[in-house]
């Protein structure tokens, strides 16, 4: 049986179409064979530009059609204003907006908006599914303000590669101390940002890792930054000067045991007390609203290993620990305005160094977590403050040296790595600066014991 032409369709018409198509089907073919050659060509060779043309667009479409099924699946929608009719349950749910998504240089940050009756923990809480859902490496949400919530997709782990160099501004030996001298960058944040110890931001800081996590290599390499500038940097190391010793030349004193530190931080709080009068006199809060003149230089006391200090063996070393704890916590709660900042480092922090531990943290709002042994210690040192960041920090593996969960900003913690400081270039750092160390009233130069 034949078929019955459709009126007006010839096949030889549909056929001279066919045959018109196809130098533009050749063409669509080539352009769609470049253009999956160069993104091919650049995912290899210049995999950022890759990421700007290619990789956020797939991101951007993945985040489209992912989007409603993964808020109903997390739980991230918000009923819908109820029907009219009195029988009705309720109207369909409300789906939060994904709002400003740009490319970064390592993924893409964007605004979540949500509805009444959301928490940001939420979409804190969510994070992973996001990860999964745009088979990225990680999502970071924080709050952001009323109603949203800041996210950052990470495309792959920025911290996997080699860590890079640090640079190092030499500031003139006479130069008046200001607040930019306070931060120290020691690495480079998840986010692609710098990994700053901003002392003008955070007072004081708080360091725990196991050992060989990178702890010295971090203290070294914001030493060496601090060093070149008009700062006074004090340390206490109980271990016998072990990890402080190589910084002693720049250091304005440095006390060795126990005893020791108990005189050193008792002439530190007198050094805190005489600023307090200094200020008082000045009719100011601060010393840096002090004139420059009669501005006294900041001072940092680092301590390392907070065990040492807390815990004692024998009840002749409680009297040494008692006063040297206390003075700590008082050049703490005084200090950040008086220019006197601590930055205190230990392998493990636990509840068996007693109360005076707890109330020292409470001043410590920079925190830093590398890799440790314990739960507690993770605990210890982010739960106050970024209880979702605790499992974070328990993720960083014994080989990921360096690598760290710190305080990002006033919104919350990132993962950073440390750049890779070796003990060569702190010696030369302390070198060339020794001879801006400054003494400290009461205190000999350049080194106390
Ligand atoms: N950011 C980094 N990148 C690569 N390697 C690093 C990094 N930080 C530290 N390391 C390496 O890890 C090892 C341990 O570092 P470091 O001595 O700083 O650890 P630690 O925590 O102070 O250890 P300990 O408590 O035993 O003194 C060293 O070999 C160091 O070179």
């Amino acid at each position: 049986m034949t078929p019955t032409p459709v009126p007006g369709l010839r096949l030889d018409h549909l056929a001279d179409l066919g045959r018109s198509l196809i130098p533009y089907a050749i063409l669509a073919g080539c352009l769609l064979a470049v253009w999956t050659i160069a993104g091919v060509l650049l995912a290899w060779k210049a995999p950022r530009v890759w990421w700007y043309l290619y990789g956020f667009w797939f991101l951007r479409l993945r985040m489209a059609r992912s989007w409603k099924r993964l808020c109903l699946n997390a739980n991230l929608t918000a009923a819908g204003q109820p029907h009219r009719s009195r029988y009705a349950a309720g109207g369909p749910p409300i789906m939060p907006l994904l709002l400003r998504v740009r490319p970064r240089r390592n993924g893409a940050t964007g605004l979540i908006s949500f509805n009444a009756g959301q928490v940001p923990e939420q979409f804190i809480e969510a994070a992973d599914a996001m990860a999964h859902a745009w088979r990225v490496h990680a999502v970071r949400v924080a709050g952001s303000g009323r109603g949203r919530v800041k996210m950052t997709v990470l495309h792959d782990d920025p911290l996997r590669g080699t860590p890079g160099k640090l640079r190092t501004l030499l500031k003139e030996p006479d130069a008046a101390p200001a607040v930019e001298d306070l931060v120290a960058t020691v690495g480079t944040r998840e986010d692609g940002e710098p990994w700053a110890i901003d002392l003008g931001m955070f007072p004081h800081w708080l360091i725990t890792g196991a050992t060989q996590s990178g702890k010295s290599t971090l203290i070294n390499a914001a030493v060496s930054q601090w060093a070149s500038r008009p700062l006074a940097l004090v340390g206490i190391d109980c271990k016998g000067g072990m990890e402080l010793g190589p910084h002693a030349p720049r250091l304005s004193a440095l006390a060795t045991d126990r005893h020791q530190a108990a005189i050193l931080l008792e002439r530190l709080r007198d050094e805190a007390t005489r600023r307090m009068q200094l200020c008082r006199r000045h009719g100011q809060r601060s010393i840096w609203s002090l004139p420059r003149s009669v501005r006294p230089v900041p001072v940092i006391v680092i301590v390392d290993e907070l065990a040492e200090l807390y815990l004692v063996a024998s009840r002749a070393e409680k009297d040494a620990a008692l006063s040297a704890t206390a003075n700590l916590l008082r050049l703490a709660q005084l200090g950040a305005t008086l220019g006197m900042h601590v930055v205190v480092a230990g392998q493990r922090v636990g509840s068996d160094f007693g109360n005076g531990v707890t109330a020292l943290r409470a001043q410590l709002g920079g925190r830093i977590c590398l890799a440790v042994n314990d739960k507690e210690t993770a605990v210890m040192t982010l739960g106050d403050l970024y209880p979702d960041a605790v499992e974070a920090a328990q993720h960083i593996g014994p080989h990921e040296k360096g690598v760290a969960i710190t305080t990002a900003d006033a919104f919350g913690w990132v993962r950073a790595r440390s750049i890779k400081f070796p003990n060569e270039a702190l010696d030369a750092a302390i070198e060339a600066t020794a001879h801006l160390t400054p003494s400290l009233p009461g205190i000999d130069h350049p080194v106390l014991f």
